[in-house]
């Protein structure tokens, strides 16, 4: 099998530094030799941006809307481009910075080449001095600048030199007790400058550890390919029952009853299917936080196991 391309996804609001660190990013890729390809998302209909990319980097743009609304099937699409065309060994996305984490991570996971891809995580950026005065924006936008930070793997303090060393210590204190798990990191111009050292345990968090407690807080999907049909019925009872944690379901399943598959749409409780006459892969994506996904691989095992 081949080995799988790696896909990271750049988050950060505007201005907060994203394409200098996917600059910076992509010069690493290329001292290890690995190709990398860039997929941008701008929110006007002209990127100012790619210049930073570099001629040698393939890029396909997303212009004039944003990849965790208007424009998430556009994604899938571009994604596919980029690897049939290019096959990297690594693909960056660099969101608007006005996107949903949750939102992008669903636009990526395409069943049609999710087995291809190894989500790394979101690398998100925050701008110190917009993060010490987030009191003056708007609630939404303010919850926005928080979910952004907790649905983060790798989490980079950007722009420290615009803030004072007291304002740094107090946002990092912020920003690790929102996100306990991700990498932390400081930076100008995304040159890392400062790595606090890990922050220290409360005694609640300090049990959970003795006694093994799954600790992560990003968003995680699991993408699982059936090798045979199952029961419509037994699906359906199965999405009834998926735990809490599960906050989208997607992907193509084959009923025993029907002759293509089946597109199934889950998002915030509410299913829909479509049969397909085109016999796509019949992979199952779920995404969720705090996902279980052995329990959740296990169930849908049964659920083949059942139906043969
Ligand atoms: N002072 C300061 N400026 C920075 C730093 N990092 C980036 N900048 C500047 O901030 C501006 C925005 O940086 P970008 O890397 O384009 O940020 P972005 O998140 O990609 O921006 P959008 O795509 O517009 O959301 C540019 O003018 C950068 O040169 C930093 O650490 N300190």
């Amino acid at each position: 099998m081949h080995k799988k391309i790696r896909l990271i996804l750049l988050t950060g609001f505007l201005g907060s530094g994203k394409s200098t660190w996917l600059a910076k990013l992509l010069k690493e890729e290329k001292q290890k030799g690995s190709k990398a390809a860039v997929l941008m998302n701008e929110l006007g209909d002209y990127s100012v941006d790619t210049t930073l990319v570099g001629d040698d980097v393939p890029l396909q743009e997303l212009l004039k809307g944003c990849i965790c609304c208007t424009l998430k099937d556009e994604v899938e699409i571009q994604l596919i481009n980029l690897v049939m065309m290019h096959e990297p060994d690594v693909i960056f996305i660099e969101s608007t910075g006005v996107a949903h984490p949750m939102e992008i991570i669903d636009a990526c996971m395409s069943p049609l080449i999710v087995q291809k891809l190894d989500l790394v995580g979101v690398y998100h950026a925050v701008d110190a001095e917009r993060w010490a005065n987030r009191e003056k924006l708007p609630r939404p936008i303010r919850h926005l600048l928080e979910d952004q930070v907790r649905y983060a793997d790798e989490l980079l303090l950007n722009k420290i030199d615009t803030v004072s060393k007291e304002e740094r210590e107090a946002i990092s204190l912020e920003l690790r007790a929102l996100n306990q798990t991700a990498r932390y990191y400081e930076s100008s111009f995304a040159e890392i400058l400062h790595m606090p050292a890990p922050r220290r345990m409360t005694v609640v968090e300090e049990r959970m550890d003795t006694f093994h407690v799954k600790k992560e807080l990003g968003i995680k999907s699991l993408a699982y390919t059936f090798s045979s049909s199952i029961s419509r019925k037994a699906f359906e009872e199965w999405l009834k029952n998926v735990p809490d944690s599960v906050l989208r379901v997607k992907g193509f399943v084959q009923y025993e009853d029907q002759n293509g598959p089946t597109l199934v749409q889950v998002a915030y409780g509410v299913a829909n299917y479509v049969e397909q006459e085109i016999r796509f892969p019949t992979t199952l994506i779920v995404i969720g936080h705090h996902l279980e996904k052995q329990e959740i691989i296990d169930s849908l095992e049964m659920l083949e196991r059942a139906a043969s």
